[in-house]
């Protein structure tokens, strides 16, 4: 029998836009501290401090699902990804200083005028 296709899914526009955002977040995390969820097997206690958990992986299955309606959206999950690593780990921890640095150059990368002009050719 002939093996069964998996069939790509054409991205939409807003989709592609979200992607080629996340790709430039995503190489300011040289060390990949924020690729996958944090666990509490890594981190203890992680799951009872921090109620809302966001990574890289995670935000793009959001993408994948169609589950943000803007770029908005992903600026705002990326600082909770960014803030929950500044509100668990201490001030003079590697991984609170990678958020602090990696929250520095994404709102750069996630301005008001990149996101308003990637807007214009989305529409
Ligand atoms: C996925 O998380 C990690 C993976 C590998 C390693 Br080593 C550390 C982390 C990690 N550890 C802590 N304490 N806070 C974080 N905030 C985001 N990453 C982390």
């Amino acid at each position: 029998p002939s093996l069964a296709k998996i069939e790509e899914k054409e991205q939409t526009p807003l989709q592609e836009a979200l992607s080629q955002l996340i790709r430039q977040l995503q190489r300011k995390d040289p060390s990949a501290f924020f690729s996958f969820p944090v666990t509490d097997l890594i981190a203890p206690a992680y799951s009872l401090i921090i109620k809302r958990p966001m990574d890289f992986s995670t935000i793009k299955e959001k993408v994948k699902k169609e589950l943000y309606q803007s770029l908005e959206e992903l600026k705002l999950d990326f600082k909770t990804m960014c803030e929950n690593a500044m509100i668990y780990n201490k001030p003079d921890t590697i991984y609170y200083k990678a958020a602090k640095k990696l929250l520095h150059s994404g709102m750069k990368i996630l301005s008001t005028e990149r996101l308003d002009s990637l807007k214009q050719s989305i529409e």
